[in-house]
């Protein structure tokens, strides 16, 4: 929101408690999320959802498994030709579904988009640069999309690859489960390397497996929003597995939104339906579920049978 109200766009953040409403405009900061941090004088607040109504585009920027109950409460109010975007970084945890395919069938007759790569809320609120990518089913409403809400210092470049796009989000928070794990546990830069490179290989495999680009896990939403993950102790997903590597499964996701933990068990299901190979993912799903250690599961992925690169 803050992005989009410092470049082009009227923007209105939608609260569900009026009382966040009111401290906003009186404060100017939304002290609960984005601590310390000036909101624009450009950007308006409101706990009512009339102000769907107007929108051109809504952008649902809430837990990938609230996405569902959220189209369904706020479907009604949203104008019919709005563009509904999500920034979500997830897959729905009942169905193994992309989060575009939920909203497509909750609110038929909308286009649907997804935003997503590598920004940390905090930065980009703070105006700090990053580039990122918004995908739509056309390339026409990507570009219209990336005009509008870009700002000064937020580029978002447009794909027509909503599938890699997504899965590029979802997965990365996986790995970065995974490097928080090679973390915690103590085994090296190395390990970290070699898992983004390996856990790359795998994303490409299941973004092609469910019908999106190989080259689209190389950009931003892939590669870029991986490195940011893995590295960055910013990150929630990277901090909750170095807790795991560090103390095990009873360590808990701390009260924060850890939504690679739901991301490894639905990508580990769907992936084994599909036929694709996903050995870190799989490793990570059972370690949270308590079914495999760290250093079982080090051995067993270090000892697969020796295949090309
Ligand atoms: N934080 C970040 O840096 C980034 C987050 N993302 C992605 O954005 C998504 C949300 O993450 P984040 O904002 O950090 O999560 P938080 O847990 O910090 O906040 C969740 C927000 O979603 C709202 N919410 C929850 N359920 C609903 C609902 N049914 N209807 C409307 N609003 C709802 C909550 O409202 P309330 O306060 O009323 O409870 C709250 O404001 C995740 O998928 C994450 O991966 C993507 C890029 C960066
Ligand atoms: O997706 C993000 C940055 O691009 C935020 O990552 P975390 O959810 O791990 O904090």
């Amino acid at each position: 929101a803050v992005a989009a109200a410092t470049g082009n766009a009227q923007v209105t953040l939608l609260a569900r408690r009026q009382e966040m409403v009111e401290e906003c405009y009186r404060t100017r900061r939304n002290d609960a999320f984005l601590p310390g941090i000036p909101l624009p004088a450009e950007l308006a607040f409101s706990s009512d959802t009339a102000a769907l109504m107007d929108a051109d585009i809504v952008l649902f920027a809430m837990p990938s498994q609230e996405h569902r109950a959220a189209a369904r409460s706020y479907g009604a109010r949203i104008g019919t030709d709005a563009t509904v975007v999500t920034c979500a970084k997830g897959m729905e945890q009942s169905t193994g579904r992309l989060l575009t395919d939920v909203l497509d069938e909750e609110l038929p007759g909308h286009k649907i988009g997804v935003l997503s790569g590598p920004g940390f809320a905090a930065d980009i609120a703070k105006g700090l640069p990053t580039a990122m990518v918004v995908a739509a089913r056309d390339s026409e409403t990507a570009t219209e999309l990336a005009e509008t809400l870009s700002g000064r210092t937020f580029r978002l470049y447009p794909s027509a690859d909503r599938i890699g796009v997504q899965l590029g989000g979802a997965l990365k928070n996986v790995l970065a489960i995974a490097c928080g794990i090679v973390e915690g546990a103590g085994l090296g830069d190395s390990a970290r390397a070699a898992l983004i490179s390996r856990g790359l290989a795998e994303m490409s495999r299941f973004v092609v497996a469910q019908g999106g680009e190989p080259d689209t896990v190389r950009g931003l939403s892939g590669l870029g929003d991986l490195v940011l993950t893995a590295t960055s102790h910013q990150s929630r997903n990277l901090r909750f597995g170095i807790a795991l590597g560090r103390d095990g499964p009873a360590s808990g996701q701390g009260g924060e939104l850890v939504e690679g933990a739901f991301a490894a068990s639905v990508a580990a299901r769907v992936a084994h339906d599909l036929g694709v190979d996903m050995p870190i993912t799989e490793a990570v799903a059972a370690i949270i579920d308590g079914r495999l250690d760290v250093r079982t599961a080090l051995e067993q992925l270090m000892s697969r049978p020796i295949t090309q690169e």
